[in-house]
């Protein structure tokens, strides 16, 4: 068998009994494995192999490196419309018969084995049709034990091609003109029939271009204008026209429609630049601030590795992907370019899959999944809105970091990767300023734009003198009306983290908790629903409080909803849209959103994260962040540098065309530094004095940090089980700093109680890699001892 097998092949493997699993082919060697018994390969399924060695290198690496099992890898990196999924069928056994067999059968049994006469193979799901009963295992049984049936697995391709029936004339009437006369003379009188011929050959230019008729037409389109089936199946019957099926693609095919559009002359030389770099460095950062017109600088450097014969990819993050800039990049590179989205079918991400396997697409965009397509030879990567934290996986396995693990696929391609931002990750900046990456830098925006005004508007000033109405200081209120005054438009920014609105009863202080984790239920005014952002939980809005009865329930915090209700009341002419994870919840929410605001139905449009990302809308004028504070006070080492992009990356969406925009900050403290820097733009000061700290107090960049959390239902088992994790960490020779273990921010998440562990390791040498060596040991005893079983711990490297 060993030389039908090739490497990245998929194949089938058998696991006790009844259940089969697909895998794939990761390394053809001759050494059994001594821990347990190897599971022969029942079948291969691919003559070609699916994953391609390049791939399977890059998930041993992923595996490594975020500590998981190169399963989970392959389960991430595979659509489901590659993996098999297998079903239990049931066939007659061919051994039997009912005449002669010693067992007497019953009435349903008989009607199951009537039915298999007419199909060779059914469902369990089939069975349980024929019976119309809820549960035919017993039935099935006692036709096994009677030998009257066989029972198997059926492994199927859950990928099903797109299959199109297709209708053409029989070779006999296509190929002679008096054949067809007399076709018409026989349907004299048969209007419906005669229809669907004349019909076909408006369509079809049988007569003067023969071979028109091989592909036929579509059959619903053939009907679609009301011309009946049965007609058209008479016509089968009698030889006129026969029915063929042929597979189509899903995704359409699109022809480029414009050039790229010609550099300014400092775009010019920032491209010039970085492909200077590259001679020298693997990565070079893209520093351009917003409007600066990276995209541009993007489309040239495609442009240039397509025509070399490489494969290119660019990563956007997931929600700007439906957006502005992949219809930029369609009109230049047409069918050739491929997109990958999280929002796509199973089957259309199949035939993303493998029309990067067949070449049809030598250039895909898509979000963090597409580091998985099955590239061979990728000439350069470029990673978009890098500082992204959605780059990050947080969950299921494997954990990874798309920016990351993107340059480790670069560097198995010997490829290139270009990292581009306004406001660059401290990482990727870092590198930059270490000579590890190149650096190129775009200081001006694009054209005329200039760069926004700022104001910072002084909410408790305000509130002293009697100015703030519906919680809008008098400076943002001007603009607006001003930006309305001129047919501008408005976006308004609200921070979504560590803040969302609930219920309180305004008599016990009661507020809706959800029942399976220690969180408040959100508010969600849209639905009418209390929500648990954690594990998705809900109910419905209660009308009485149910710890006291009062009806006095209100809400408490201030979500974009009653932004947009303030907003409405202060400006009753205006039309406001919102822009949230409620809005959005369906498939093309953003976009339509989006298409209104574009096309200049809403005047104000009200958003959380989803209004920043990388939108470029000429009539922007004023930009309102609602709550700067609330940007400022998280928790996290990151505080400072998140606040800084978010601020930024919003106020950048401001005036990006001639007139120049005004970003209004409300603040309850506007001599916080942070604001005077983001207003000076100096990210190079604002990295220098927050680098400082990162440095004194141990965090990324100058260390690796490995979050663990330790999870089991009964709270004194994992808080034992966390701390004996801790005590065997600690044993660990390599320089480090053990944290913890606490117990979780959220102490219960789905009825699991968790406990945090944070390590920083030293970077140099190879440090991490033994540290994780040890860690496996040590998580995998503790899984061996019978009270900690059940217990589960989940390690994310590089947490962001
Ligand atoms: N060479 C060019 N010719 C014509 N228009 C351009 C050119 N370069 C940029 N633009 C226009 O300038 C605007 C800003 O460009 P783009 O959206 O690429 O900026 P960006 O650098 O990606 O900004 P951000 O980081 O804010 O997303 C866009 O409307 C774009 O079409
Ligand atoms: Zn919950």
């Amino acid at each position: 068998m060993q030389s039908e097998i090739n490497l990245g092949a998929r194949v089938i493997v058998q696991f006790g009994k009844k259940k089969v699993l697909t895998g794939i082919i990761g390394k053809v060697h001759n050494k059994p494995p001594q821990a347990y018994q190897a599971k022969p390969i029942l079948e291969v399924l691919d003559d070609q192999p699916s994953v391609n060695p390049l791939q399977i290198r890059f998930w041993v690496w992923m595996a490594e490196y975020y500590f998981c099992h190169i399963g989970e890898v392959m389960h991430a990196a595979l659509p489901s419309g590659l993996r098999l999924s297998s079903e239990s069928k049931v066939q007659v056994n061919p051994n039997f018969e009912r005449e002669t067999s010693k067992y007497p059968l019953d009435n349903r049994e008989i009607l199951i084995l009537d039915a298999l006469e007419n199909k060779a193979e059914l469902s369990y799901d089939e069975c349980e049709k024929v019976l119309s009963i809820k549960s035919i295992h017993p039935i099935l049984k006692s036709l096994v034990k009677k030998e009257a049936i066989l029972i198997f697995e059926k492994v199927q391709e859950k990928y099903a091609p797109k299959v199109e029936t297709r209708i053409r004339l029989t070779l006999e009437i296509a190929g002679s003109k008096n054949a067809l006369q007399e076709v018409f003379k026989s349907l004299t009188g048969k209007a419906k029939q005669e229809s669907i011929l004349l019909k076909y050959l408006r369509d079809v230019p049988v007569m003067k271009l023969p071979k028109s008729n091989e592909k036929g037409v579509d059959k619903a389109i053939l009907l679609e204008e009301g011309d009946s089936e049965s007609s058209l199946k008479t016509l089968i019957k009698n030889g006129i026209f026969e029915s063929f099926k042929v597979v189509v693609n899903r995704l359409a095919e699109e022809e480029p429609e414009s050039e790229p559009a010609v550099l300014s002359t400092s775009q010019q030389a920032a491209f010039e630049e970085i492909k200077h770099q590259f001679e020298s460095k693997q990565s070079v950062l893209l520093h351009g601030v917003t409007g600066s017109g990276k995209t541009e600088i993007y489309i040239q450097m495609i442009r240039e590795v397509l025509d070399s014969g490489s494969q290119v990819l660019l990563l956007l993050p997931e929600i700007a992907l439906t957006t502005q800039i992949v219809t930029r990049l369609k009109k230049v590179f047409g069918s050739q370019m491929g997109v990958y989205h999280s929002k796509y079918s199973d089957n259309e991400r199949v035939e993303v899959w493998n029309g990067v396997l067949s070449g049809r697409f030598s250039f895909v965009v898509g979000v963090r999944s597409s580091i998985f397509l099955p590239f061979d030879s990728l000439g350069l990567i470029i990673i978009d809105e890098e500082h992204e934290s959605s780059y990050k996986q947080f969950d299921p396995a494997p954990r990874f970091q798309a920016r990351d693990s993107a340059i480790m696929l670069a560097y198995f391609h010997q490829a290139r990767t270009l990292l581009g931002s306004a406001t660059p990750s401290f990482e990727s900046y870092f590198n930059a300023s270490q000579g590890k990456f190149g650096y190129v830098e775009l200081t001006h925006r694009f054209g005329d734009a200039t760069m926004p005004n700022f104001y910072l508007a002084d909410l408790a000033a305000d509130k002293r003198k009697n100015l703030l109405k519906l919680d809008t200081t008098r400076i943002l209120r001007e603009k607006i009306q001003d930006a309305l005054a001129k047919q501008e438009q408005v976006l308004i920014f609200q921070n979504r983290r560590g803040y969302s609105p609930y219920i309180q009863c305004e008599d016990c202080g009661w507020t809706g908790q959800c029942v399976q984790c220690d969180v408040s239920l959100t508010y969600h005014q849209f639905s009418e629903e209390l929500r648990c952002h954690y594990c998705g939980y809900k109910e419905k809005i209660p009308s009485s409080c149910p710890a006291c009865g009062s009806t006095q329930l209100t809400t408490m915090g201030m979500g974009t909803e009653r932004i947009e209700e303030s907003l409405s009341l202060l400006f009753p002419e205006a039309r406001i849209g919102r822009m949230d994870l409620d809005t959005t919840r369906n498939k093309h929410g953003y976009q339509r959103l989006l298409d209104e605001f574009g096309s200049g139905n809403l005047d104000i449009l009200v958003g959380t994260q989803m209004i920043t990302k990388g939108l470029d809308f000429g009539r922007v004028t004023v930009v309102g962040i609602w709550d700067g504070d609330r940007i400022l006070n998280f928790p996290d080492f990151r505080a400072g540098e998140r606040a800084y992009q978010q601020i930024t990356q919003v106020a950048g969406r401001a005036g990006r065309r001639e007139v120049q925009g005004q970003v209004i900050v409300q603040t309850r403290d506007p001599e916080t530094q942070i604001y005077a820097q983001v207003i000076k733009g100096d990210y190079f000061e604002f990295f220098n004095q927050e680098i400082h700290d990162r440095k004194k107090f141990y965090y990324p960049p100058f260390v690796k940090l490995v979050k663990i959390t330790t999870r089991h239902a009964d709270y004194k088992v994992a808080e034992k089980a966390a701390l004996n994790l801790h005590h065997g960490m600690a044993e660990i020779p390599v320089k480090k700093i053990v944290l913890g273990p606490e117990k979780g921010i959220i102490a219960r998440i789905k009825n699991q109680y968790q406990f945090e562990s944070l390590i920083k390791l030293d970077r140099s040498g190879n440090t991490p890699v033994i540290f994780k060596e040890y860690l496996w040991k040590i998580t995998e005893e503790l899984k061996s001892r019978p009270e900690f079983r059940s217990v589960r711990f989940v390690v994310d490297v590089d947490p962001s």
